[in-house]
C-alpha cells in the first residue's frame, strides 16, 4: 500500500528550513504531496511576493515532491479529501493545532494521522532560515547601498 503524506505551507522564497521540512516529511512515506497557500490564506503574516502558481511549480520541481498542489481558497479540507493522506505532516512552527485538525478530520470522516516535524536551527554564520527575514535582509541591504550611492 502505497503510504501518502501531506506537507503544506507558503513557499514564498525557498530556504534549507523548507529542504529540511520536505525531506522529513518525504521520509515518513512513499508519495509527498505539498499544499500551497493560496495568498489570500496568509493572513498572519506578511503576504508573498511571487504568485500562488510560481510557489507551486518551484515546489512541486523538486525532486522529493511528488505533487505541489495549489490550496483550496475557502475549505482547507478540500484538497484533503482529494489527496486522502495517511499523514499530515505540520511544520515545526505552523500556527495549526495538531488536536484541532485531528478533530476536524474525525468530523469528515477522514483517517488520517496528524504529525509535527521538526525544526532546522542556521549551520553557520548569517545562514537564514526564514522567509520574511530574507526579506528584511533584501530590503536593509538595498537601503544601506541607496544610502551609501547618496554619500557620494
Ligand atoms: C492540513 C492543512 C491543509 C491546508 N490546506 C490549505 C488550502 O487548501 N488552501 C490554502 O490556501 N492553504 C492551506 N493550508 C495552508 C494554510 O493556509 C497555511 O498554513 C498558511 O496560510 C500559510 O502559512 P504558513 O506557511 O506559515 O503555514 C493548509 C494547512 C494545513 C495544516
Ligand atoms: N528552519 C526551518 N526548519 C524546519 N521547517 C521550516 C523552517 N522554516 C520553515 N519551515 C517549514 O516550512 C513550511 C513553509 O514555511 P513558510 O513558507 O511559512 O516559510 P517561513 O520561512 O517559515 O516563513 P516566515 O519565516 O516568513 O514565516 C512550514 O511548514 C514551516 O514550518
Amino acid at each position: 500500500m502505497t503510504r501518502r503524506i501531506v506537507a503544506q505551507g507558503t513557499f514564498d522564497i525557498i530556504h534549507p528550513g523548507h529542504v529540511h521540512y520536505l525531506s522529513e516529511a518525504a521520509s515518513m512515506g512513499d508519495e509527498l504531496h505539498v499544499i500551497v497557500a493560496r495568498r489570500e490564506n496568509v493572513t498572519h503574516k506578511e503576504p508573498p511576493v511571487l504568485p500562488d502558481r510560481q510557489r507551486r511549480d518551484v515546489i512541486d520541481a523538486l525532486e522529493v515532491v511528488t505533487e505541489a498542489h495549489l490550496g483550496h481558497s475557502e475549505d482547507i479540507f478540500v484538497p484533503i479529501e482529494r489527496i486522502d493522506p495517511d499523514v499530515i505532516v505540520l511544520g515545526h512552527d505552523q500556527h495549526h493545532d495538531a488536536d484541532a485538525i485531528r478533530d476536524a478530520l474525525a468530523g469528515r470522516g477522514i483517517d488520517c494521522e496528524v504529525a509535527r516535524a521538526s525544526g532546522r536551527e542556521p549551520r553557520y554564520e548569517g545562514e537564514l532560515l526564514s522567509t520574511g527575514r530574507i526579506v528584511d535582509r533584501i530590503i536593509e541591504s538595498r537601503a544601506s547601498e541607496a544610502d551609501d550611492v547618496d554619500a557620494v
